[in-house]
């Protein structure tokens, strides 16, 4: 029998006393794919993960990881991923290179094998300029490398990110979604938590929604968006004697009501179907009305958020 999928989750439900954190969950995550569980503060994506992982027990449901019971077979099913922040009590005062060669001894290679992983995962993550350097003269960025590359030492098909990029400025994030991208073509499955909704949308090729401890949407980026509503177009006219025309010319055409933003002289309205385009633009342009900017948006991450998640936990 061929698995399919990396991970299964059924029913998965994690309560602390009267408390539900994770209610009901299940989804299953595809071999190869990056997948992305996002969700306002509180959710229960960590909890999601931490059970996922075995270092949190369920209260009730089903996980299997390549095919293995995650809560009967914890020792196996842990040998098949790894997971990154889970480094942070390491001493301060060793290198780089130290503390791989620490991880690889404990991964069960021998000192030559130890070696040899630690310079090639040293390369591979851009840290032998800094290999020698104590951990504690490391940038945020450095710090989440070496904690990723520890987390590969066993080679796994499998890995898990809390939160991969959280406090890094723009550019070493984007770096880490260069090295996470690079993981997934050599054929690893990415399980990534965060509370970015352009990294959602950037890395992951389908996203988990959860919201008070449920699931509430799963799809890949474009079908999330979509479920939100259609596009939206604007219109921007260069005269604002002219934006009542232009808004009864919309109006007309699209049998919806156009918004006016004061600010700009600009229209807006929902576009559920992109054909009208046309006739609106040559309709104004008939009628002579001054078309500063025109387009049309398809509902962005951040609509899908705030679409789907009720505020604050
Ligand atoms: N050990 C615990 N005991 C009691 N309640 C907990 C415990 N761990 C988590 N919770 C609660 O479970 C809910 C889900 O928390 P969780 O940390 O999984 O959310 P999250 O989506 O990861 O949020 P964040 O983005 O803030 O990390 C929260 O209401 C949290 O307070």
């Amino acid at each position: 029998m061929t698995v399919e999928n990396a991970i299964e989750i059924k029913n998965l439900t994690k309560k602390f006393d009267d408390k539900v954190a994770v209610d009901n969950v299940s989804f299953e995550v595809r071999k190869g794919e990056v997948f992305g569980l996002l969700g306002p503060n509180g959710a229960g994506k960590t909890t999601t993960l931490r059970m996922i992982t075995t270092l949190l027990n369920a209260t009730s449901g089903e996980v299997k990881i390549f095919g293995h019971d995650a809560f009967k077979e914890s020792a196996t099913v842990r040998s098949m991923f790894g997971l990154t922040g889970q480094y942070a009590s390491v001493d301060e005062d060793i290198s780089a290179r130290e503390n791989l060669m620490i991880f690889s001894r404990l991964n069960g290679l021998s000192r030559k094998e130890a070696k040899q992983r630690t310079q090639d995962l040293l390369a591979e993550f851009s840290l032998i300029d800094s290999a020698d350097k104590a951990i504690s003269a490391f940038s945020g960025g450095m710090r989440r490398r070496l904690d990723l590359a520890v987390s590969l030492i066993a080679r796994p098909q499998l890995v898990f990110l809390d939160e991969p990029t959280t406090g890094l400025d723009p550019r070493t994030r984007t770096q880490m979604w260069d090295t996470i991208r690079d993981l997934v073509a050599k054929g690893s499955t990415v399980v990534l938590t965060t509370q970015y909704l352009e990294e959602a949308d950037e890395l992951a090729d389908r996203i988990a929604v959860i919201d008070h401890g449920k699931l509430v949407s799963l799809g890949t980026p474009d079908e999330l968006k979509d479920s939100v509503g259609g596009s939206s177009l604007k219109v921007q006219v260069a005269n604002d004697t002219q934006i009542t025309i232009a808004k009864e010319i919309i109006e007309n055409i699209l049998h919806t009501d156009v918004e006016i933003k004061a600010k700009n002289n600009e229209l807006s309205a929902q576009l559920e179907n992109p054909k009208l385009l046309t006739p609106i633009f040559n309709e104004l342009t008939t009628k002579q009305i001054d078309i500063e900017n025109i387009s049309v948006q398809k509902p962005s991450m951040d609509d899908v958020f705030f679409a789907l998640t009720v505020g604050k936990n």
